[in-house]
């Protein structure tokens, strides 16, 4: 049966003692994920958020196991301002990841700035870079990546996909626009639930007391339909959450042990 038919994978959930503890597994799981895909396919994709994301991904750093020429990084959603901009996810990947390990800068894939007055013309253009990474190698209707890395926001957003949007039912186009969002900045693109829910591995990261409420509800009542709870990578796609125990907190679903 094909995997559009078969249901969601049910999430695992990782719930550790501390963020140090959350950043070790979670380095142990990318080396994992990255040796499968270089050795069935040469090449590692990656789509990478911003926010708290970034720092917890500094177990990378140093790392002997990763093998950064393999990774080709795209991005889950930025923001639609100058790279060197503070609002930039591309800015803070490289402050926090990128300058500090040897990634090929052809490697990592940003958003066309010079298209951020034309935002149909931005999203097309990063959805035409996705194509020429992932269409002539898989054929796949929707890019099929090895691993996207996502973050939650306290109201449930994930990406650029915010509560209640219109963008929530997007269901062609692989990369979206967003020009009202309610977290500044207001202009941004997005990968869209039809890109995240064909993912091989989707890991959600989240830390600290601050994400406790809202994970419970993402995890234990996705009827509320919280963006974060509708990516739901069907087999062999599967979604990990990778928590601490301060954000885990209030959340009843059942943790499974830690395994590679
Ligand atoms: O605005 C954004 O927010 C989310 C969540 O950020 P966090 O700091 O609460 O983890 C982030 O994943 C996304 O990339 C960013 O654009």
């Amino acid at each position: 049966m094909s995997s559009i038919h078969q249901p969601p994978s049910p999430p695992i959930l990782y719930s550790f003692d501390s963020p140090n503890e959350l950043s070790e597994k979670l380095a142990a799981f990318i080396v994992k994920a990255q040796k499968e895909a270089v050795d069935k396919k040469g090449r590692f994709t990656v789509a990478i958020s911003g926010g708290s994301l970034p720092k917890q991904l500094n177990k990378l750093i140093d790392n002997p196991a990763v093998k950064w020429e393999k990774w080709q990084v795209f991005f889950a959603d930025e923001r639609c301002v100058p790279l060197d901009h503070e609002d930039s996810n591309y800015n803070l990947c490289r402050k926090e990841l990128f300058s500090k390990v040897p990634i090929p800068k052809q490697n990592i894939h940003p958003i066309d700035v010079s298209l951020l007055d034309d935002l149909e013309e931005l999203a097309d253009a990063y959805e035409k870079a996705l194509i020429s990474e992932f269409a002539q190698k898989d054929s796949a209707r929707f890019p099929v990546f090895d691993l996207i890395l996502l973050g939650i926001g306290p109201d449930g957003h994930t990406c650029s996909l915010f509560p209640e949007h219109p963008l929530l039912t997007e269901e062609d186009r692989w990369v979206a626009y967003i020009e009202d969002s309610p977290k500044p900045p207001p202009k941004r693109t997005t990968l869209t639930f039809p890109v995240l829910n064909h993912a091989l591995r989707v890991v959600f990261v989240a830390a600290g007391e601050g994400k406790a409420d809202v994970l419970s509800t993402i995890i234990d009542n996705p009827e509320a339909g919280l963006p974060a709870s509708r990516v739901r990578p069907s087999h062999p796609g599967q979604v990990y959450w990778y928590v601490d125990n301060a954000a885990s907190a209030k959340v009843k679903y059942q943790r499974s042990e830690f395994k590679l």
